[in-house]
């Protein structure tokens, strides 16, 4: 057999004694050595195994990371929900959007940025402003997930469309609001203005509120029209014109009272959210340094107010009055 004549000029060579010993120590031989090699391979295979389930956990690993990453924007909380935070101001170069238009020294961002707040508005404030807000919105509300209620303007989300509330509600809109109502929210404004002009260096007396300043009711009903998609990425300079300054009031809490809904700034590289938290104040410069987005409300109804500010006196706005 092939295998013995391979082994037998081994056994010879190897000077051993009578033949028949030489055969069987080359059998011996022969045996360890087919042992050996497929021990050998054996171990190649376990190894190579061991390399296959390691490399597809770090791939695994990667790939989860960038889901993550870009499926929810997360990478670093500024702002999480469970905190109480006195002050955190984030520095951002600015953009050039404010050349483009008319400059308004000490007021037109020089210092961009972003900051958060939960000591300038208390939780039970936020209550009474989310009272406010329900009340008002239980008198339309959108067909789809986003509704708005503008008291400036008296915009209201009804259906698919919007209603003048003042108009379509007359005398009768004194039964909805008090005039203790509009103080609370005159106030809650007055120290939102203030908060950002510090924190961007700037004199109070110098921005005016502008249009579109409103309350969202947000839930996961699906969108009807244009008007309910409120998670698309924008710059609010671009979106609204007048802006320079925006700050976001949120009434409701994140976990708490719904899912999803975070407030994220879309930087490239790593995207920074915000958890909104009753009571919690945002504000940013309003041009593309500040790109954001809201993710979409999974379950759940959120409540936020966007104030905004321009340093162009000929856009500002007064405060609602109760008619
Ligand atoms: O409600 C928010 O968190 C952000 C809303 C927003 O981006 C806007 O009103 O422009
Ligand atoms: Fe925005």
């Amino acid at each position: 057999m092939a295998p013995q004549r391979r082994a037998g000029p081994k056994a010879a060579e190897s000077g051993g004694g009578s033949a028949g010993t030489g055969v069987d120590r080359g059998e011996r031989r022969r045996l360890s050595s087919v042992r050996k090699s497929r021990a050998h391979q054996e171990s190649r295979r376990k190894w190579l195994k061991v390399a296959f389930l390691v490399s597809s956990a770090v791939l695994g690993g990667l790939l989860s990371w960038r889901y993550l990453v870009n499926e929810d924007g997360v990478a670093e909380v500024l702002a999480h929900y469970s905190e109480s935070l006195q002050d955190r101001f984030i520095e951002v170069p600015c953009s050039e959007d404010y050349d483009s238009h008319k400059r308004f020294e000490g007021c037109t961002p020089r210092k961009c940025g972003r900051g958060i707040t939960d000591a300038v508005i208390t939780r039970e404030e936020a209550e009474r402003i989310r009272r406010i807000a329900e009340r008002g919105l239980s008198l339309g509300g959108s067909d789809g997930g986003a509704s708005i209620l503008d008291l400036h303007s008296g915009a209201l989300s009804v259906g698919k469309h919007f209603v003048n509330l003042y108009r379509y509600f007359g005398d009768k809109i004194q039964e909805v609001f008090t005039e203790e109502d509009f103080q609370l929210y005159r106030d809650v404004r007055r120290r939102i203005q203030q908060t950002i002009a510090q924190a961007f260096g700037i004199s109070s007396s110098s921005m005016y509120l502008t249009k579109p300043t409103f309350f969202s009711r947000i839930n996961s009903t699906e969108a009807k029209t244009t008007h309910d998609e409120y998670w698309h990425p924008h710059i609010d300079k671009v979106t609204y014109g007048s802006f320079d300054y925006t700050s976001l009031l949120y009434l409701s809490d994140y976990t708490e009272d719904f899912g999803g809904g975070r407030f994220v700034f879309m930087d490239t590289g790593a995207n920074k959210t915000v958890e909104p938290r009753a009571g919690r104040v945002s504000f940013f410069t309003s041009g593309s340094e500040n790109l954001h987005r809201v993710e979409k409300v999974r379950w759940g109804t959120r409540y936020a107010i966007t104030i905004s500010f321009t340093c162009n006196p000929d856009h500002g706005i007064g405060d609602p009055v109760l008619t």
